[in-house]
């Protein structure tokens, strides 16, 4: 991969963002000399988004930062390249930098405005009011002008950031902007990829603009710890090349365990999960009495009948399931119901890894998620959606607020690998290392999805003993394969048309 390439699949919270901005200032880079090379950018950026003959009014909000020194330079280039530009700028105390810009843009005969109605005619907003460096939220006349700007219907391109979002968690500070299209400047920073941001940030892009690689390297710790995963990266965790002379124990054999006459169905979609990964051997363990369907529907699975209770869940497992050491994984929960308290308990005594999800994740809240898993002597990853999340996590307080956070600490705290699902999936190891899924599609949030992640995940990890790549990497690759199957399938057939069984069918087409 191309060095500065890499630099995509890279996460910058806000103290590291300053620092390497602070190493690129020591080394001597004048402050404004950066400035006008990200506004330079960014300004052309903008013109091919919205070139001339299409846009011809622009209006150019200003905050008293940088940020808006930023929008400024814009405001000068926009002007220049011709476009009738006008600035609002509701701040009477600028840095210096920001100052001299804002002099020199009057000076060029840029209209300045006392009030936001007055850019209502504009066909264009640049929203500079704030970059990485709000820090407390929008009040008063501020906030009652980001909250009538995003009651119009203008187009609005925020620069670094929509105003008003914390940079890190993504929160919606007293009120923000909300953005057609944010361009990020450097580096990617996490409100991007936090879920309760996205209806602000629009369409994001980053905007490239030099940063010396030996600053960034020198900031963040290796291994990089907030790492998104794209198709490069992806497609490299997968366990592709085969080797020539592999057999179908050595892909790896996943016990799958799932289902109840209730949710009989999970088995099946986890199953065509599991099937999708390309895992050698695939056991499915299910209530005795879904035996029949489930060879009808995975005849290549080996199926193993448990015995039933009255409630038509698993009452235990029978020795073929129980005989851990023939499996290289286990994955268990899709549609167990919250009876399958014994299977469950079971299953943690196994002594390969395992992957906990739906029901055995709420039954795993149940016995203490802490300390049953602390007694466990290989792997555990756990995939919980925000509600199973907080069953298992319950002291860590409001994960919506800073889900990539509560991801971390809930790793940390728990030993285990964390998959927090959502419309960004987060995927966290003890040790604090992140992967997060940078796209996806609300076409997934139906029921059945998860069953099919599920299996996916375990057929991967199954076979990573012919690849040996970090479990969470394997994980984390899983979930792009579901949002990219996912994103494709809603492409051809609509954000509508994604039930599960379709997104199984979908899961190898995107090679
Ligand atoms: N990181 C980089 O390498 C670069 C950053 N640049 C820009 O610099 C920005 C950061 O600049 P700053 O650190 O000046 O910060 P900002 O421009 O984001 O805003 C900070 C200013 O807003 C004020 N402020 C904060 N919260 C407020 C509130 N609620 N109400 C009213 N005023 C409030 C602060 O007192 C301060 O003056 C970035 O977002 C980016 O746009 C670019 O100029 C060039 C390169
Ligand atoms: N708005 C969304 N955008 C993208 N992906 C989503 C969205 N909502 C849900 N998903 C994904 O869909 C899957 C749903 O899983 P889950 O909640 O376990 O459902 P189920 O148990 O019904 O299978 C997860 O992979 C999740 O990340
Ligand atoms: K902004």
């Amino acid at each position: 991969m191309e060095p500065r390439q890499e630099l995509n699949s890279i996460v910058v919270t806000t103290e590291q963002m300053a620092n390497i901005e602070g190493k690129i200032f020591a080394g001597g880079m004048p402050v404004a000399a950066l400035m006008e090379k990200a506004a330079l950018l960014t300004s052309q950026r903008i013109q091919q988004l919205y070139p001339l003959h299409t846009v011809d009014k622009v209006g150019v909000l200003v905050g008293p930062g940088h940020n808006g020194g930023d929008a400024l330079v814009i405001a000068r280039e926009l002007h220049l390249q011709g476009y009738d530009v006008c600035v609002y700028c509701p701040f009477t105390k600028l840095k210096e930098l920001t100052q001299q810009h804002a002099n020199y843009a009057h000076s060029l005969g840029i209209p300045y405005h006392n009030d936001l109605e007055s850019l209502n005619h504009c066909q264009l907003i640049i929203d500079g009011l704030f970059g990485f460096g709000l820090k407390r939220p929008l009040s008063g006349n501020l906030a009652i002008d980001v909250d009538r700007l995003n009651q119009w219907s203008i187009p609005v391109v925020s620069v670094d950031i929509p105003s008003g979002l914390h940079t890190d968690t993504g929160e919606v500070l007293g009120t923000a902007v909300k953005a057609t299209h944010s361009l990020c400047l450097g580096l990617w920073k996490p409100v991007y990829f936090q879920d309760q941001a996205l209806a602000y940030t629009g369409i994001a892009e980053k905007i490239d603009f030099g940063i010396p690689l030996k600053d960034i390297f020198s900031t963040i710790p290796q291994p990089i710890p907030l790492q998104l995963l794209h198709k490069t990266l992806a497609l490299g965790f997968l366990p592709l090349p085969r080797p020539q002379l592999t057999h179908k124990y050595q892909q790896g054999h996943l016990l799958l365990i799932a289902g109840s006459h209730r949710y009989a169905g999970a088995s099946i979609l986890s199953s065509n999960g599991a099937k999708a990964s390309g895992v050698g051997m695939l056991s499915v363990a299910v209530p005795e009495s879904l035996k029949p369907l489930l060879v009808g529907k995975i005849p290549d699975g080996l199926v193993i009948d448990c015995p039933v209770s009255e409630k038509g869940v698993i009452a235990s497992l029978p020795p073929l399931a129980t005989d851990f050491a023939s499996y290289d994984i286990i994955a268990c929960g899709p549609g167990l119901t919250r009876e399958a308290t014994e299977v469950v308990t079971r299953v943690l005594e196994a002594k390969c890894p395992l992957v906990l999800d739906a029901d055995a994740l709420n039954i795993l809240a149940q016995l203490g998620t802490v300390n049953r898993l602390s007694k466990r002597q290989n792997a555990t990853v756990l995939t919980p959606h925000l509600g199973e999340f907080k069953r298992l996590f319950p002291d860590i307080h409001n994960p919506e607020k800073d889900r990539i956070s509560a991801t971390k600490q809930a790793a940390s705290q728990s030993g285990a690998i964390i998959l927090l699902k959502g419309a960004r999936t987060i995927i966290a190891n003890p040790q604090g290392k992140i992967w997060i899924i940078p796209e996806s599609t609300p076409a997934l949030a139906r029921g059945g999805s998860g069953d099919v992640l599920t299996g996916l995940i375990g057929g991967l990890l199954a076979q990573n003993k012919t690849t040996n790549h970090t479990l969470e990497a394997m994980v984390a690759t899983a979930a792009w394969w579901h949002a990219q199957a996912a994103i494709l399938a809603a492409k051809e057939r609509s954000e509508l048309g994604v039930d599960a069984g379709t997104l199984s069918q979908y899961l190898h087409t995107i090679f």
